[in-house]
This record gives C-alpha cells, structure tokens and sequence, in this order.
C-alpha cells in the first residue's frame, strides 16, 4: 500500500489554494506545497493578505503555512519531492481555432503535464483536479510516459472538485462526496486507495466514491451542467411569473417540496455567473458534438442560451420601466461579484448588465464588498463607470438601482435615507430576490423583481 506523504499541487488558484490548504490543515504528517508559474499570486499566498476571499481560508492557511503547507515557483524542486501531483490548472473556453467558444483550452493541463514528465526523478501518482473533457486522462498519461526518462510509473487519477466559492473551506472540510476516478487496473486501484487514505483523514470512507476515470471525467462536468440546469429552468419560469401574477420563489418552495425535486438551487436570478457552469457545459456541448450527439448537444446548449436571455430580458424590463430610455440616467449597480461571499467576477452577471448600461449612455456607478477596484476596471474597460465605496454613495442622485449580487448587507441597508437620496420616481429592480418589496414600496419605491409582476398599489 502507497501511502502518501508528500503533495505538490500545480496550480495556487481558486481550486488548488483552498484544496491543498485544506489538506494540510487536516493531515499533519504529509507536507503540502503549492506551486505556480505566478509570482504575484504565490508572493500573495504567503502575505498577510491571500489573493483570494473565501471565508475560513485565512484560519485554515495562517495555521499551517510554513509548518506542512509551503507555496513556491520552485516547481521543479516540489515535483520531484513529491510521491502525489495535483494538476489544478485553469482549463478556460477556447477563444480561437478549433472548438473555439466551446471546447476547453487544454494547454495548461498539457504544459504541466509534460513539466512533471521533464523533471520527475521517480514515480508519481499524477491527480487531475481540474475539470476536463473526458478522456483527458488519456493523453496525460502518453505525455508523461513518452516524456519521462528512466523507467517511471506514472498512475493517473481523476479527482474533480466540487466545491463552491464563498462556502469553499465549508465544503471541502464537510464535502458531499470525493470522486476518485481510476483505470480499474491493480496499479490504478492502487493509487486511487493511496488517495482515498489521505481523505479518510477526514471525511467518512461512504462519501469517498470510486470509479473508473472516464465516469469520474465525466461526472464532474454532469454535475455541473444539472446543477446549471436548475437555475435556468427556475429562471424560465420566472419569465413566465412575470407575465402572470404567479411569484416565483412560491413556486420554488412549492415544487421544492417534493423530496424528489428538493429545495436548493432553485433561487431565480439575473443569470448564473461564475468561471465554471458556462464554460463546462459548453464543454459538454462539444464533447456531444464531437462524438456525433448533436441531440444531446442542443439539450445542453439550451441551458447556456437560456442564461443569456435572463440576462437579456432583466436589462429590457429596467430600460422598458425607465420610460424606455437610460441614456443620460444614472443608475446604481449593488454587487458585482458572480455571488456574494466572493470576490471573483468571472462571468459575473453584473458585467453583462453594466455593458448594456453603458452601451445605452448611462452611468453606472458600481459599489462591491469585496471586488477590487482594479478587478472591474479589467473587466470593463469603457468609460461611463464610477466605483464607489459604499451602497449610500452609490445610490446618491441615481434613477434607478439595481441590485446584481446577493450580498447579506443589502438587505439590512438604510432604504430611508437612500430613497431621500434618489431622482423620483425611484425605481429599484431585485435581480437576487432578496429585498422586501411591501417595505420598499411603503418607503415610496417603485419594486421590480425577477420572476414578479411590479409590486401593486
Ligand atoms: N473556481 C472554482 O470554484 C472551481 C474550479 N474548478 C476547476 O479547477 C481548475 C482550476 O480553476 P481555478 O483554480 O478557478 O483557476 P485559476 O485560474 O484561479 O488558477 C489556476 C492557476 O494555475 C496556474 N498555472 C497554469 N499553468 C501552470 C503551470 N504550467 N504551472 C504552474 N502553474 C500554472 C495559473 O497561473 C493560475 O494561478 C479549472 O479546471 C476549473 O474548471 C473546479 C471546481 C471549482
Ligand atoms: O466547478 C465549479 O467551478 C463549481 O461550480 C459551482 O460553484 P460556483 O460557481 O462557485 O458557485 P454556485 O454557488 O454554484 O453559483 C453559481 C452561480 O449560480 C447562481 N445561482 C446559484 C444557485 C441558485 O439557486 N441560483 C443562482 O442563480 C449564483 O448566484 C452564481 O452566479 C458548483 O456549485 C460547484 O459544485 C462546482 O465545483
């Protein structure tokens, strides 16, 4: 029996920091180093102030960096130290050639995997954590293999990560399950009860699953396309909530009832944002394609163009009930984020809003908790932007304000004194379903939420 006790992970980004950092936090005895091309990024990790916001992330990192947790752009040095690789690299959506606007961009998983082959002194079990398109495994293990000088053993597993932003050190200390892929070989068993050890360190052996590398390949990119699936079919039916007086989180609490349909994810919204639903179901709709299933693939595109047009219609029903013109308007963006508790923007909803905002000639004038002021610059690069620091200087003098992400403190703001503050008639239009329209309304608002006819008088 291998058993692991000493990690290297390819990758300090949003998956492999919390992943490893967890790791070590729960297994003392086996030294975990992070390793990565950038040197911002790693001279970050080991700063007082870590490249990424996740609640419990700073506990977890502070207690055991420099004991059992190290992060380095030595990659070779931690490589070869290893006996488990993890390769977390990004696999974003191909911009250009072949399968461009679908098809994962592998050439960082392949990078990686052919630095392992170059340096590797021994064997290794090689551990892909990102997500890929099936059968990814395969390649991995011809580069290395082909690559590699001496007579090494390279066992590949998959082990995708389902974790979520903002609850990431929550999920993975208490995950649902771990999926461990491997080729049902004696050696690939081998490995994969190597892996599944270091887990059982903290999470029971019934959630720790075991495949074979092509259901855990392809599990990953199903459980995020169902879960995707969820939100774009409660946001099509809040269309039809609008159009006819039925409330949509009514009819989420009522068909969540049902014990087979279930109460989460099933909160209607301005559109999913986030660096993986869209990009992974895409995937999948290559993936289908290229095994000719253009039946499947249409099935999971839906979902994709179906997000579009929540985001869509959202900005036509604020431009419709603005007197059907913005430009010159000044409009208050709360959230910016893909979700509260995070500060990561990728493919957040509020920049699609924003675009079609300014497209129309107005001004926006964005407050988030967390997202650097830097961050929305890269993100939006046309003038007619303002960044504000707090929800009251946001709203000041503005027409309308939209709220874009699910931020606790928006609930709990001062609505009074914004109102004061405001161009009349003051519209505010929910794109989380968080706010109490009655009490809006009451203060003298004009309420529009997703999924519900504009509060009556
Ligand atoms: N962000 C998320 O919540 C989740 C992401 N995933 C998957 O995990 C993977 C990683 O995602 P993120 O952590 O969000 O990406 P990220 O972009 O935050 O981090 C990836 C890191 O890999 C580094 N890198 C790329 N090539 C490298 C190389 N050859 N050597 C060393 N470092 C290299 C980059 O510099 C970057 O810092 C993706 O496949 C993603 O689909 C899976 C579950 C959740
Ligand atoms: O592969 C990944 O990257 C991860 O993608 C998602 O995690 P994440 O994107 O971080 O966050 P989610 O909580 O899933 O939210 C995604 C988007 O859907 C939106 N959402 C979520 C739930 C809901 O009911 N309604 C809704 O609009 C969120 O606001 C957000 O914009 C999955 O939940 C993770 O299991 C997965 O590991």
């Amino acid at each position: 029996m291998v058993q692991v006790k000493n990690i290297c992970c390819i990758g300090a980004g949003y998956v492999g920091g919390p992943t490893c950092a967890v790791i070590a936090y729960k297994c003392h005895h086996i030294k975990v180093t992070i390793v990565d091309l950038n040197t911002d990024r790693i001279a970050a990790w080991n700063s007082h102030q870590l490249p990424i916001y996740e609640p419990g992330l700073d506990e977890v990192v502070f207690e055991r960096r420099g004991k059992n947790l190290f992060f380095t752009t030595e990659i070779e040095d931690a490589v070869n130290e290893a006996d488990l690789i993890f390769v977390s690299v990004n696999t974003p959506t191909k911009k250009s050639g072949m399968g461009a606007g679908f098809a994962a961009d592998l050439v960082y998983v392949e990078s990686a995997t052919r630095g392992i082959a170059s340096v590797a002194k021994s064997s290794k079990i090689v551990v892909e954590k990102s997500t890929v398109p099936c059968r990814t495994a395969e390649s991995m293990r011809t580069i290395l293999e082909t690559n590699s000088t001496g007579n090494l053993r390279f066992d590949i597993l998959s082990n995708p990560e389902f974790l979520a932003e903002g609850t990431a050190i929550k999920d993975l200390l208490y995950p649902d399950r771990v999926l461990i892929g491997a080729l049902q070989t004696p050696e690939g068993r081998k490995a994969q009860q190597a892996l599944a050890e270091v887990y059982a360190n903290w999470v029971s052996t019934d959630r720790i699953i075991t495949t074979n590398l092509w259901s855990s390949e392809l599990s990953k990119l199903a459980a995020n396309a169902f879960l995707a699936q969820r939100i774009s079919s409660i946001n099509a039916l809040s269309a039809l909530c609008e159009a006819t007086g039925a409330d949509i989180d009514e009819v989420a609490y009522a068909c969540g009832r049902d014990a087979r349909i279930g109460p989460k994810f099933l909160k209607a919204s301005v559109g999913f944002g986030g660096s993986c639903f869209q990009k992974d179901i895409l995937n999948l709709v290559y993936l289908s394609e290229q095994l000719n299933l253009p039946e499947v693939a249409a099935y999971w595109k839906q979902v994709v163009d179906l997000n579009e047009y929540q985001k869509k219609r959202f900005v036509e029903r604020i431009i419709k009930t603005l007197f059907h013109t913005i430009t010159n308007k000044e409009i208050a963006l709360l959230g910016f984020a893909f979700k509260k508790d995070t500060g990561d923007t990728r493919e957040s909803a509020a920049i699609t809003l924003c675009k079609h905002f300014i497209q129309e000639r107005a001004t926006v004038r964005i407050y988030d908790p967390k997202v650097a002021d830097e961050q929305i610059f890269l993100d939006l690069t046309e003038p007619g932007i303002v960044i504000t620091r707090s929800p009251y200087d946001a709203s000041r003098n503005v027409d309308a304000i939209v709220i874009a992400t699910e931020w606790d403190e928006f609930k709990e703001l001062d609505y009074t004194r914004i109102y004061k503050n405001m161009k009349k008639p003051a519209f505010i239009f929910d794109g989380r379903l968080i706010l109490d329209a009655d009490k809006l309304q009451k203060i003298g608002f004009r309420v529009h939420t997703i999924g519900r006819k504009e509060n009556e008088k």
